[in-house]
């Protein structure tokens, strides 16, 4: 099988090892070729350090690398699938597989990230969304991880995770991508906010509060859109959501830690220098929850942190002395 990552980020990375450790024949395409060139010399991703990247592994700057790809996978950062589904639309063939493994929503548009994918590449082929608790920096030194194979295509499903499974990289299949989805997008704005908290001094009463009644948040928009209720108790919901609000590989936490010390949130985000979706998914789930109507406080309120300026003490009060509530009467998910 020859499989294609698209985007060299830590996740592309890892992801690439993963199947090259498998025995595919695999290539690694960068954004920027002058760091493909540099990686290929090398044999590390700075941002990885530390790691070394298997002498097999093809490392490109050139598209042409896709040309009889079986399996694409697109890793780069959410605000740029749109772009990388349009340049690798005349590669793709009916049979090939296009996986996304991006965590976002799109601005301005608010689709899923296979969404975007089945636009531009005009549904030439199926889409797989894989998603769960993975941080690159444990996967590429291959620490025991699990992982959800979305597809409603249930043959594309498996595909995936044959391609990506062994002893390290658990697989499970799943038909439900819009679940999966929405949960990769959202917990990346709780991850924010349950960082914001420790930064505010708060322990692990307050993030285990926070994240639980995210989660129920997270499960009422998730299913509101489409997506099946199990999911978000599922990898790519509760446990993406354990992984990102505690670990300090998680650039969402990092940057919240960074808010809730009182860094401003630009410069929270330079200061993390890598991708910090949760930002840009906070907007998104905002407009969705208003659309849909919704009741997302902590999403709202992180919203306010975010994009309003609202102080996060005053926020901490807000939900804290909300009109009280039945937990079994009002939480979906339990
Ligand atoms: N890092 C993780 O552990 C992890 C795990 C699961 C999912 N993800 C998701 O994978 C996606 C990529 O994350 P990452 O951590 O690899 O990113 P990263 O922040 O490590 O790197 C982003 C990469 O995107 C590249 N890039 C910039 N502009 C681009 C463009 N226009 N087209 C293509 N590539 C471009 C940059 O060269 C950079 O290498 C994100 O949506 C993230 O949420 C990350
Ligand atoms: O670094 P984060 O916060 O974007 O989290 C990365 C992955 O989504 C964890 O599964």
């Amino acid at each position: 099988m020859k499989a294609v990552v698209l985007g060299s980020g830590g996740w592309g990375t890892a992801l690439s090892m993963v199947l090259r450790d498998n025995g595919h024949e695999t290539w690694l395409w960068s954004h920027h070729p002058d760091k493909a060139a540099q990686m290929a010399a090398e044999r590390e991703n700075p941002l990885l350090k530390g790691v070394r990247l298997p002498e097999e592994l093809q490392i490109t700057g050139d598209l042409n690398c896709l040309e009889e790809a079986d399996m694409v996978v697109c890793a780069a950062p959410s605000f740029a699938v749109r772009e990388t589904g349009r340049k690798i639309a005349p590669y793709l063939r009916p049979e090939s597989v296009l996986v996304s493994v991006s965590k976002g929503i799109e601005r301005d548009t608010n689709l899923r990230m296979s969404e975007i994918l089945r636009q531009e590449t005009h549904n030439v082929c199926q889409v797989v969304s894989l998603s769960g608790p993975s941080h690159a920096e444990e996967v590429a030194i291959q620490m025991p991880t699990g992982c959800v194979a979305a597809c409603p295509d249930r043959t594309a499903a498996r595909f995936v995770q044959d391609a990506f499974m062994n002893d390290y990289f658990r697989v499970y299949t799943s038909y439900d991508i819009v679940g999966v989805e929405l949960a990769a997008a959202m917990k990346n704005v709780v991850a924010l906010s349950c960082g914001i908290c420790a930064g505010l001094g708060f322990q692990d009463n307050t993030k285990a509060l926070l994240m639980t009644r995210a989660m129920a948040e997270l499960t009422r928009l998730g299913e509101q859109l489409g997506g099946t209720r199990r999911t978000f108790g599922g990898l790519a919901g509760m446990g993406d959501l354990i992984v990102t609000c505690t670990s300090m590989h998680s650039r969402n936490n990092r940057a919240g830690i960074l808010i809730g010390q009182g860094k401003a949130v630009q410069e929270a985000m330079e200061e993390v220098g890598a991708v910090v979706e949760g930002y840009y998914a906070a907007e998104s789930i905002h407009q969705l929850a208003e659309r849909e109507g919704v009741e997302m406080p902590i999403c709202r309120c992180t919203y306010e942190v975010l994009y309003e300026g609202k102080h996060v003490r005053d926020v901490v009060s807000e939900l804290m002395t909300r009109a009280k509530k039945d937990e079994l009467l009002e939480t979906a998910w339990l």
